[in-house]
């Protein structure tokens, strides 16, 4: 529609034209466009007010369940589920594999909070926006996560069906100047420069390592460095090659953001990511990667991994208890 000129100012979408008819850009209150502003404390507040108001646990351990895992929060019991469409500010959950629900219950007698199913830069969301369920966690009394993931063998000594611990990651997306961080900082979540370093808390790996031993599935497990891509698309042979040469032994498209953001805000993080496929690094291999394998190896690989996720929770918590007398629940405070 033609703006009206015999007024003083004419307000049009997104600016408006002053009384001699010239456009006026609209007053900016930040200076970042809507993908880089990531949702204040008070938004992030409202939704673990939402769950805290509607659930009795108070877990201080989060789960991120990766393409396939979800199974897991099946196990938990007294459990009260909350579809991410009925979250105040979630996203919405679109990658087979992800059921799209937090779960909060007992893991045997320990309280956690499940994420079943995650979000993907590839679903058209900003990386703030994948982690924003980290920050919901934290508000709700979340201390240490473990966020687990379905990844590229790209290490040659790796098979399909391995578990591979992160002991650190190489955060791609940030090489090009993006982040889940990026934007206004909020202090209350964390600082504006954070470290990055050591984010794999070492002695969780030592105490995962045991368990895994324990339970007699230590043949599987490999310590490595996981980078996140964005995907949708597999990788060629010459990216996975070059990836190699960088140093990453799993490749995936997840989980690197959700560790920023569980740093940024202080949490204890310990990650792991099940090998899928192998990556293709060969000019003339036949296969394709498929995201039907990841998800069939994933299912095959399902009961190994509850057992070692709730044996991992179990001693976590012991160890919480005995450093300060919680027992992997805000409740005991
Ligand atoms: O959510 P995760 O990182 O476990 O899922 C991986 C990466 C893609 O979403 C998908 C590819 O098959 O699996
Ligand atoms: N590449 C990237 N992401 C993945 C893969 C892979 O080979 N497998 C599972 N997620």
């Amino acid at each position: 529609m033609a703006p009206e000129r015999s007024q003083e100012t004419v307000t049009l979408t997104n600016g408006s034209l002053n009384s001699n008819g010239h456009y006026v850009e609209p007053l900016m209150k930040h200076p970042l466009p809507d993908i880089d502003r990531p949702y204040t404390y008070e938004v992030i507040e409202q939704s673990s007010r939402f769950l805290l108001e509607r659930t009795k646990h108070r877990p201080r351990i989060g789960i991120i369940c990766g393409s396939g895992l979800g199974g897991l929060a099946e196990l938990l019991k007294e459990k009260d589920v909350f579809p991410y469409e009925e979250i105040p500010n979630f996203p919405a959950s679109t990658v087979p594999g992800h059921a799209g629900r937090m779960v909060i219950g007992l893991l045997e007698d320990v309280p956690v909070i499940c994420m079943q199913g995650r979000f993907h830069c590839y679903e058209g969301y900003a990386l703030w926006k994948c982690a924003m369920p980290v920050r919901v966690m934290k508000l709700t009394g979340v201390t240490h996560i473990i966020v687990t993931n379905a990844a590229g063998g790209l290490n040659p000594a790796y098979n399909v069906g391995d578990i591979m611990l992160l002991k650190d990651h190489i955060n791609m997306q940030g090489f090009a100047g993006d982040s889940p961080l990026k934007g206004r900082n909020d202090e209350r979540f964390g600082p504006r420069f954070p470290a990055m370093n050591n984010s794999y808390d070492q002695r969780l790996r030592q105490l995962a390592k045991q368990v895994a031993k324990d339970i007699g599935i230590d043949q599987y497990i490999r310590e490595g460095v996981y980078v996140m891509l964005g995907g949708p698309a597999y990788e060629t042979v010459a990216e996975l090659r070059l990836l190699r040469m960088l140093g990453v032994d799993a490749v995936g498209m997840s989980t690197v953001p959700e560790v920023m953001v569980a740093r940024h805000c202080g949490m204890t993080v310990f990650a792991f990511s099940l090998i899928t496929n192998e990556c293709i690094t060969d000019y003339d291999a036949q296969g394709e990667a498929n995201h039907e394998e990841v998800i069939e190896t994933a299912n095959k690989r399902q009961n190994d991994l509850n057992l070692f996720v709730t044996r991992v929770v179990s001693s976590m918590a012991s160890e919480m208890t005995s450093a300060n007398g919680k027992n992997g629940s805000v409740d005991e405070n």
